[in-house]
């Protein structure tokens, strides 16, 4: 078959690329110069149809058996696939458009990212393949022009991607962001039958008081539904057994000594410090003990709310290489860490995302902590200098105990994502947060299209069993928005 131009319909181009399926050719990573591009195109498209196939093996098919089942359902697929005829709200095209200077050749990759289709390919919409077509400039324009307003003004797409990249190889793009789409899912451990009480995870999480109860519920609450095991509550006595009165699912420990705390924490997989807890002075001891314990033998660790006070206040004797920690700082919270670690002052008045994110790493980097800024876009900053961005759409209520449920989720990732063969502390924070950004911004997302302004965290934490489940079952339709940058 021969590929002119751009005048072929997507479905002859489909299986123009699944033709060489058998072929052994093997991948070019860069693209072909204008004059080295065959003039049938075949070994370039026969090169990149098997790159991108490949890419989807490595990263999101494990078995062979699955990978049979994937091509042969794609191969299905497309045979039924109805384009044109299809309406064009039910798929978006995303482009990366590769600029080669030298030989002024414009390369435009379309991703195919039909939700529709791909539903029935693999039930999961974040699942992409990658085709690439090459076409002259003018050719690649008109595409632009015609796609751009779908991409950018129709809601119902699930993939809002449009770049204009000069780089040398685009396969490590399309790679990067495939799996920033996944983490999630990636986390949930499996189910088997051979799991004991526990392995999923044991959490502790530390915080309530007399004024506040609700904040540990809300941390604790989302633990459970995201399906840790069992979720340990530490708080005043006279919290205790009103927080046990919102769920009998919560073991809580009244006593905010530690000498009764510590003692329990051996048995924790991850702990979670400050929701709720208050102000009381009292309880620093408590903090420095813990920060020791926490170093000494690298549980993973969240500090929000209360705690972050706690530490801006001590901010001398907040301890260097936790290197399991994360701070979760709304932007109250930043501004007073801000002050005490850089002597910054007037933080609530910057508006300018980027300069909250330069202080965001500048703080990281000075406390040597993992810092999980809170706000319009989360960011994720570790003291690498990396940074992760998750903006997917949220909520627009500012409800108080959105951000306890990013404190409880965020401790149970973090166990999750370490326990991943392969994950060090810097990527499994990484990972944590982005998942717990997309789910409390999903689950919030959602309470607030059913509820409107009346949505609250209770909503919220509702939607998470069916958040889970759609993920799982792979229905799900919300992809993430992240970007991962070095700073
Ligand atoms: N139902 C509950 O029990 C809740 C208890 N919470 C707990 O209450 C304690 C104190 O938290 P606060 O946030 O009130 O204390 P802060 O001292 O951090 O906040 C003080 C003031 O800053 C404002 N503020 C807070 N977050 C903001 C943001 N993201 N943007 C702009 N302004 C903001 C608030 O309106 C408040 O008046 C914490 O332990 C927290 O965990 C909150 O989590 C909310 C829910
Ligand atoms: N302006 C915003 N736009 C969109 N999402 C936001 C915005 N601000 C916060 N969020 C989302 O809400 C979550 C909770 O952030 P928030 O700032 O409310 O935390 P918090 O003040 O610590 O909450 P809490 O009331 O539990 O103490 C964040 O993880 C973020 O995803």
């Amino acid at each position: 078959m021969h590929i002119g131009a751009g005048h072929h319909c997507v479905r002859d181009l489909l299986s123009f690329f699944l033709s060489f399926e058998s072929s052994s050719t093997s991948f070019e990573s860069t693209p072909p110069s204008s004059s080295s591009l065959p003039k049938d195109g075949s070994n370039y498209f026969q090169a990149r149809y098997e790159s991108l196939l490949n890419m989807y093996h490595s990263h999101f098919v494990t078995s062979e058996n699955e990978k049979k089942n994937y091509t042969g359902n794609l191969k299905a697929a497309i045979d039924s696939f109805p384009f044109p005829l299809l309406p064009l709200n039910c798929f978006c095209f995303c482009f990366i458009i590769l600029i080669d200077c030298e030989h002024f050749f414009v390369q435009i990759h379309f991703l195919f990212c039909l939700s529709f289709l791909f539903r029935q390919i693999d039930a999961f919409c974040n699942e992409l393949l990658g085709l690439s077509l090459s076409l002259f400039s003018k050719e690649a324009f008109l595409s632009i022009i015609i796609s751009f307003p779908l991409l950018v003004f129709n809601r119902n797409f699930h993939c809002r991607y449009f770049f204009l990249l000069k780089l040398p190889n685009v396969s490590q793009i399309f790679v990067f962001r495939f799996i920033e789409m996944d983490h999630f899912l990636k986390l949930l451990p499996k189910l088997t039958p051979q799991l004991r009480k526990g392995d999923c995870g044991k959490i502790a999480v530390i915080g309530g008081s007399l004024e506040y109860t609700g904040a540990p519920y809300y941390a604790a609450s989302s633990i459970s539904r995201l399906g840790a095991d069992i979720i340990h509550v530490f708080c005043t006595p006279d919290a205790a057994p009103v927080i046990k009165g919102y769920s009998p699912d919560l073991i809580v420990h009244p006593g905010m000594s530690a000498s009764s705390i510590l003692p329990k924490l051996p048995r924790m997989d991850a702990i979670i410090i400050g929701p709720g807890l208050g102000r009381n002075p009292s309880l620093w001891p408590l903090l420095q003990e813990l920060f020791q314990y926490v170093k000494k033998e690298e549980v993973p660790f969240v500090i929000d709310g209360d705690g972050l006070w706690f530490v801006s206040e001590h901010i001398e004797h907040f301890p260097r290489q936790m290197v399991t920690t994360v701070l979760t700082p709304n932007i109250v919270e930043f501004s007073r860490l801000c002050k005490s670690a850089l002597g910054e002052e007037d933080v609530l008045k910057i508006k300018n995302n980027s300069q909250i994110q330069h202080l965001a790493a500048e703080l990281s980097r000075k406390m040597d902590v993992t810092i999980y800024m809170k706000g319009e876009v989360d960011l994720v900053v570790t003291p690498n200098g990396e940074v992760s961005k998750c903006s997917t759409d949220s909520s627009l209520r500012r409800c108080g105990g959105q951000g306890d449920v990013t404190a409880g989720s965020l401790g149970l990732f973090l166990f999750w994502a370490k326990k991943n063969p392969g994950n060090d502390w810097t990527s499994a924070h990484h990972e944590a947060g982005i998942s717990s950004s997309w789910l409390v911004r999903t689950a919030g997302r959602r309470a607030f299209e059913k509820h409107g302004r009346s949505m609250n965290t209770p909503m919220l934490l509702d939607e998470i069993p069916k958040l889970v489940r759609d993920v799982e079952t792979r229905e799900m339709k919300d992809i993430v928005h992240t970007d991962s940058s070095k700073h």
